[in-house]
C-alpha cells in the first residue's frame, strides 16, 4: 500500500531560536554587498514612499489652498522625478533580492551536496533518502525566502513605518504621538490572525495529502476492496477525512475573511482621531490651528498606508517558525558527522596488491544484533574467495567492510599486512571494483557510463573494456549502439545488461580487488554466460570476492566460504566441500537438481522454467 507522500506538510513545533535564525542570517555574510545594496534601496524607496504622501500635503497647502501656481508646478516636478528614482530603487531591490535567494540556495545546496558525499552509508542506512531529498528542494526554498522576501517584507515594512511616523512628527507632532499608538496594535492583531490562519491552512494541506493517499489507495486496490466489501468502511473512513478538511477550510477561510475588516477597524479608530483632532485644534485654537487640510490629508494617508507593510510583517513573523523548523533541519544535516573519517596520518599505499586478512574481527550495525563476531579470514593476493549461505548470513557485511564503506568495532583488517584504516578512504575505495546484484548505473549513454570506471579513457578503451567482458554484441545490437541512453538509474535495460555495463566499468577501473554480487535471477542463460566470461577475465591475477549465486562460479572459486550467522560453517574448495557432504553439499545438490529438472523441462516442451531463488546457494 502506498503512503501518502507528507515530506512538505512535517509538524513545525520549534518555537523561536534565536542560535538558528543567527545561523540563517549568517548565510547571507559572504553576500554582504548584495545584501547592503538591497537594503540601501529598500531604505530609499520607502523614504520616498512616506516623501511623497509630505509632497501631496505640500501640493493641497502650498499649492492648491494658497492658490500658487509657481509652487505647485516646482513641487509636482520634484514629485515626478523623484517617482523616476523611486521606480528605479524598486527595481534595484528586487533584482539583488532575487540574485541574493539563488546564491543562498546555491550555497546550501552545495554545502548539502558536499557533506552528503562525505557522509559514511550508516547515515543513509538511518535516515530516509525523501527526508534528505526535502531538505535539499522545500527547506533550502523557505530558508533562501526568509534570508531574502523576508527580510525585504520586513525591513521595507519597517522603514515605510519609521518613515511615516518622521514625517507625521514634521507635521504635528502631538497628534503623530497619538496615532503612533495604533501601530503595536494592529501589529499584534495582525500577527495573531496570519498565526492562526497559518495553522488552518497547513491542516488542511495535511489532510489533503491524506485525501490524495486515500484516493490513490482505493483506486490501486480497487479488486482487494471489492473481494472484501470494504466499501463502506472505507467511505466511512474517507467521510471523517473530508470532514476534518471542510472544518479546518472553514476556519481558514472565516479567519481570513475577519481579519481585513477587524484591521481596517483599528485603523478607521485612529483616523476617527485624526478627524477629531483636527476639528478639536479648530475649535479651541481659532486662528493658531497647527494642523491644515493638507496635514489632515496626509496623516489619513499615513494610517492607512500603514496597513499593508504591517500585514507583510505579520506574514512573515508567523511564516518565520516554518523556516527556523526548516534551517534546523538542514543544520541538522549539515552537523552530522561521518562515522568513517580519515586519520590525520592516513597516506595512499599505491596499491592494495597483497593478501588480506580479517583478524577478531566484530561488527554491528545495531548495537544490541551482531552480525560478526570474532570473525577470522586469511585470503591470498589473486585467491578467488565465493562466498555462500543463508540470507542474512553476514556475506554483503563482510564485503561492505573490506570496502571500508564500514570499520570494524574490535579487531582489524589488513591488507598488504596493514592495517586498513591507516589508508585514506580514497585510496581503499578507488582500488576496489565492485559489481552489484543490480547494479546502479547513472543516466547517460552506455559509452559515459562505462566511462566512468576511468574518465580519462578513450572511445577504443571503453570499447576493448566491452568487448572483453562480452558486452559489446548486446551494446552494438541497441539502436544506437554505445550512445543509447540507459534512463534513470539504468532502468531501460535488463539486470543482466546492467551487470555487463559495470563489468566492463570495472575493467576499465583496473581494480586491485574485484567484487562481485551476483544476480540471482532475471538473467537469461545467454547473458549469464557473458557475465560469467566477463567475471573470468576481471579475476584473473586479482584477489577477488564473489557472493556466488550459481555453480559455475562456485566451481571455479579458489576457496568457497559458507557464511551462517556471521560465521565461517565451512570452508575450501568445492570438490573438498563436496567430499565433507555438509551444509555446501546440500545447497550444491538441491541447486544442481532444480537446474537439471529445468534444464529436463525445457527440452520436453520448450518452455522457459520459472527462477527458484528460494533455492539458489547465497539466497
Ligand atoms: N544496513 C543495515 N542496518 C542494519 N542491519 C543490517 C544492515 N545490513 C544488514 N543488516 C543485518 O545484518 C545481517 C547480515 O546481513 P548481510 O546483508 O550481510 O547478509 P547476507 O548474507 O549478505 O544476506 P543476503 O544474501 O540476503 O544479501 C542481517 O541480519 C541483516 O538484517
Amino acid at each position: 500500500m502506498s503512503q501518502p507522500i507528507e515530506f512538505e506538510e512535517e509538524e513545525f513545533t520549534t518555537q523561536f531560536n534565536g542560535q538558528t535564525i543567527r545561523r540563517i542570517l549568517a548565510q547571507t555574510r559572504p553576500h554582504w554587498p548584495f545584501l547592503v545594496g538591497f537594503l540601501s534601496l529598500i531604505a530609499l524607496a520607502s523614504f520616498l514612499d512616506s516623501y511623497f504622501t509630505f509632497l501631496s500635503k505640500r501640493i493641497i497647502d502650498e499649492g492648491i489652498v494658497a492658490q500658487d501656481r509657481a509652487a505647485l508646478y516646482r513641487i509636482v516636478t520634484i514629485y515626478g522625478s523623484l517617482l523616476a528614482v523611486q521606480a528605479l530603487s524598486v527595481f534595484g531591490f528586487i533584482y539583488l533580492t532575487g540574485l541574493l535567494g539563488e546564491r543562498i540556495r546555491y550555497d546550501l545546496r552545495e554545502k548539502m551536496f558536499r557533506h552528503l558525499q562525505r557522509l559514511s552509508l550508516g547515515y543513509y542506512n538511518r535516515t530516509p533518502v525523501g527526508w534528505i531529498m526535502s531538505r535539499v528542494t522545500s527547506d533550502t526554498d523557505r530558508v533562501a525566502e526568509l534570508v531574502t522576501w523576508g527580510l525585504l517584507d520586513t525591513s521595507w515594512g519597517l522603514l515605510n513605518i519609521a518613515t511615516a511616523v518622521y514625517f507625521m512628527m514634521i507635521i504635528e507632532w502631538h497628534l503623530a504621538l497619538i496615532v503612533s499608538a495604533v501601530i503595536p496594535i494592529i501589529v499584534i492583531v495582525a500577527i495573531q490572525f496570519k498565526k492562526k490562519i497559518i495553522v488552518e491552512y497547513r491542516a488542511v494541506r495535511k489532510i489533503n495529502s491524506k485525501i490524495t493517499g486515500a484516493y490513490n489507495e482505493t483506486i490501486t486496490g480497487v479488486k482487494v476492496i471489492k473481494a472484501l466489501g470494504r466499501e463502506k468502511e472505507n467511505l466511512e473512513e474517507f467521510s471523517h477525512l473530508t470532514s476534518d478538511m471542510y472544518r479546518a477550510g472553514y476556519r481558514a477561510a472565516w479567519l481570513s475573511a475577519l481579519f481585513l475588516p477587524t484591521v481596517q477597524l483599528i485603523s478607521a479608530a485612529a483616523v476617527g482621531v485624526i478627524i477629531w483632532y483636527t476639528g478639536w485644534q479648530a475649535e479651541v485654537a481659532v486662528g493658531g490651528m497647527t494642523l491644515s487640510v493638507g496635514g489632515m490629508q496626509a496623516f489619513i494617508s499615513y494610517v492607512t498606508f500603514m496597513l499593508f507593510p504591517i500585514q507583510e510583517m505579520a506574514r512573515v513573523y508567523a511564516e518565520m517558525q516554518q523556516a527556523v523548523a526548516s534551517g534546523e533541519r538542514i543544520f541538522s544535516l549539515l552537523d552530522a558527522t561521518p562515522e568513517i573519517v580519515d586519520r590525520p596520518d592516513a597516506f595512499d599505499p599505491g596499491t592494495l596488491r597483497g593478501d588480506i586478512e580479517f583478524e577478531h574481527v566484530d561488527f554491528y550495525y545495531e548495537e544490541d544484533s551482531p552480525v560478526l563476531q570474532d570473525f577470522n579470514l586469511k585470503v591470498r593476493q589473486g585467491e578467488v574467495i565465493a562466498l555462500v549461505g543463508p540470507t542474512g548470513g553476514g556475506k554483503s557485511t563482510i564485503v561492505n567492510l573490506l570496502c571500508r564503506f564500514y570499520e570494524p568495532k574490535r579487531g582489524v583488517i589488513r591488507i598488504g599486512g596493514v592495517d586498513y584504516t591507516r589508508f585514506t578512504q580514497h585510496a581503499i575505495q578507488s582500488r576496489i571494483g565492485m559489481v552489484l546484484q543490480t547494479p546502479h548505473l547513472f543516466s547517460g549513454t552506455i559509452r559515459d557510463n562505462i566511462r566512468y570506471g576511468r574518465l580519462d579513457a578513450t572511445d577504443e578503451e571503453v570499447e576493448e573494456a566491452a568487448r572483453l567482458v562480452g558486452a559489446h554484441e548486446f551494446i552494438v545490437r541497441l539502436e544506437k549502439g554505445y550512445d543509447a541512453e540507459v534512463g534513470e538509474g539504468g532502468n531501460l535495460l535488463s539486470v543482466g545488461q546492467k551487470q555487463l555495463i559495470s563489468l566492463a566499468r570495472a575493467v576499465l577501473a583496473n581494480p586491485d580487488i574485484f567484487i562481485m554480487d551476483e544476480a540471482t535471477s532475471s538473467v537469461d542463460t545467454l547473458t549469464e554466460a557473458l557475465i560469467q566470461q566477463g567475471m573470468e577475465v576481471l579475476m584473473r591475477g586479482r584477489t577477488s570476492f564473489v557472493i556466488a549465486h550459481r555453480l559455475s562460479t562456485i566451481r571455479n572459486a579458489d576457496r568457497i566460504l559458507v557464511i551462517e550467522n556471521g560465521t565461517i560453517s565451512e570452508m575450501g574448495s568445492h570438490s573438498e566441500l563436496l567430499r565433507r557432504r555438509g551444509h555446501y553439499y546440500r545447497l550444491y545438490t538441491q541447486q544442481f537438481r532444480r537446474e537439471r529438472s529445468e534444464a529436463y523441462a525445457q527440452q520436453v516442451d520448450g518452455r522457459e522454467p520459472a527462477p527458484a531463488p528460494g533455492e539458489a546457494l547465497a539466497t
